[in-house]
């Protein structure tokens, strides 16, 4: 299995490309990962928020394809503990799911018709992160749930 992170925008603050690659170099030694940054929209000051959430959702789509198993990132999705996330990958993984793709919204979230591919939904809190910084967090947890499935002594319950 292989597993891809789909972001809008890049990133432009150090402290969070310096963590975000810090788990980066982690994860890479225990599952084939991909992060795939699409470019946020430009001119979007005639935009009203829904045209840009249908923007982005276009360039999601093309970036996804029918067997992917996708999971959004969203504060209103299903919660894990650490332990949990990492059963849930292992069965994904024993399963057969070739490709997992976790999705993180624009500043305004998802467009409907994003919800309505996605497999599922994952909630990292009931509170509300920026769509950069959830990145640094989701990486974190993944990388958090690898090291639990190999029994590293990274996660101490
Ligand atoms: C600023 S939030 C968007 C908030 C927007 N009001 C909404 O309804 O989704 C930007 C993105 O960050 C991610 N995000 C923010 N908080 C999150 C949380 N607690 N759990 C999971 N993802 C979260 C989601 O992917 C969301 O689309």
């Amino acid at each position: 299995m292989k597993i891809t992170l789909l972001v809008v925008g890049k990133t432009e603050d150090k402290y969070l490309l310096e963590g975000m690659e810090k788990y980066l170099n982690r994860l890479k030694h225990y599952i084939s990962f991909n992060l795939v940054v699409i470019p946020e929209l430009k001119n979007t000051k005639n935009l009203t928020e829904a045209q840009q959430k249908t923007k982005e959702a276009e360039s999601i789509m093309k970036q996804l394809n029918n067997a992917d198993q996708v999971v959004l990132l969203d504060e209103k999705g299903k919660k894990y503990t650490s332990v949990s996330f990492s059963n849930y990958l292992n069965k994904q993984m024993i399963g057969s799911v070739q490709h997992l793709v976790f999705i993180i919204g624009g500043p305004y979230g998802f467009h409907e018709s994003i919800y309505a591919r996605a497999n599922s939904s994952l909630s990292l809190s009931d509170m509300t992160f920026s769509h950069q910084m959830v990145r640094l967090f989701f990486i974190e947890q993944l990388y958090r749930a690898f090291s639990i499935l190999k029994g590293e002594p990274y996660h101490h319950e």
